[in-house]
């Protein structure tokens, strides 16, 4: 059983504190849309399909307990609380494409005059619900494909070892996972000898929360800091490089974790297969290429310290961005729940 970041029922969602991890388990509660911007803004919960959720079932909680009976006045409402969450943090796709999906749902319900505002809100909250379920679906499907790949793109029919990047699994979605999706897929098909992970400075979410994942389900592994990625690679027989992705651009140029770039270029110098594992929900085809993915930029202070304690010198300059671009050139191949696909055949995922 892999780790629950989100807990919903109707009317009630917590989230884990992923910042507490791997040495505190706490849940938040997340009251409405106010609370939703802060846990995510703060990177209390965080992950590219995660936000999209929780953003959203924040906006469901606080439907739940609302008691307008105006469809008009819940329609506009609801378009400015979308919007509001979309703020909170600016280089995953997720929210946004499900932000635009909601909107859309509100405009149809407002506007057909056989819904009662107790079905406007019935329908609105389910579909919501039904992103819960359809994500931890796809992640499955991903799983299955990046599986297949790897081994039919491996030599001979031994174990595979794979190095990833930063935290995609059960902690960045609503369960199971993207690339460390993968990486179960691979454990459960007795094919994966051994998962090499990055810590992933300096939010370290490889070092806290993939090596947690990794270490609880007894997954064979070893935690490489960031700058070891090339030296693994010329010293270990490394199968293939698999990640996430926060924003693909239709024509495959991925936004990532920071560093995400690097490894893809010490993969290419290495031979090593290099994949990125993300649902459709993170494509964003209306950007022709990555340079117009917008990339965050974090606080210094995730860079200066560490909890309480500072690491760099004071007065010294930070520059913290929080994604990097991998040009579509330097990748493999795009894993999702329609199957694999060429970084430059984005648009044929329509016709599967
Ligand atoms: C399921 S992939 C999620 C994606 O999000 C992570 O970024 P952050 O921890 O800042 O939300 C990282 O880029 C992962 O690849």
């Amino acid at each position: 059983m892999s780790l629950e970041s989100i807990r919903y029922s109707r009317g009630s969602l917590d989230i884990l504190d992923q910042l507490l991890l791997p040495l505190q388990t706490r849940y938040v509660k997340v009251e409405g849309v106010e609370d939703g911007w802060k846990v995510i803004n703060k990177m209390q919960v965080r992950g590219a399909p995660a936000i999209a959720i929780v953003g959203c079932l924040s906006l469901a909680v606080e439907l739940e307990k609302d008691n307008n009976s105006d469809k008009k006045v819940m329609r506009q409402e609801i378009e400015g609380k979308l919007n509001y969450l979309v703020s909170a943090r600016p280089t995953a796709v997720n929210i946004k494409l499900a932000a635009d999906e909601l909107i859309n749902l509100a405009n149809s319900l407002s506007a057909d005059e056989t819904v009662t505002p107790e079905e406007f809100k019935e329908r609105f909250i389910s579909r919501i619900e039904g992103m819960l379920i359809k994500d931890i679906e796809d992640n499955k499907a991903i799983g299955r494909y990046g599986c297949e790949a790897i081994l039919k793109n491996s030599e001979g029919d031994g174990p595979v070892r794979i190095l990833t990047h930063c935290n995609t699994g059960s902690l960045a979605t609503a369960g199971y996972g993207t690339a460390l999706g993968v990486i179960r897929s691979l454990q459960e098909s007795k094919r994966l000898d051994h998962v090499y992970c990055t810590e992933t400075r300096p939010y370290n979410q490889g070092a806290r929360l993939t090596a947690y994942e990794l270490v609880h389900e007894k997954i064979p592994s070893t935690l490489i800091v960031d700058s070891v990625v090339s030296a693994l690679m010329n010293s270990r027989r490394i199968t293939a490089v698999v990640v996430g992705a926060d924003r693909v651009a239709a024509n495959g140029d991925t936004a990532n974790k920071i560093g995400t770039y690097q490894i893809a270029i010490a993969a290419k110098h290495h031979g090593v297969p290099f994949y990125v594992a993300a649902p459709l929900t993170s494509i964003d085809m209306s950007l022709t290429s990555g340079e117009r993915i917008k990339i965050e930029e974090r606080p210094e202070r995730e860079m200066t310290h560490v909890g309480v304690h500072r690491i760099a010198a004071p007065g010294i300059n930070c520059w913290n961005p929080s994604f990097d671009v991998t040009p579509a050139a330097l990748i493999t191949g795009i894993i999702t729940e329609k199957g694999v696909f060429a970084p430059d055949k984005l648009s044929e995922i329509e016709s599967k």
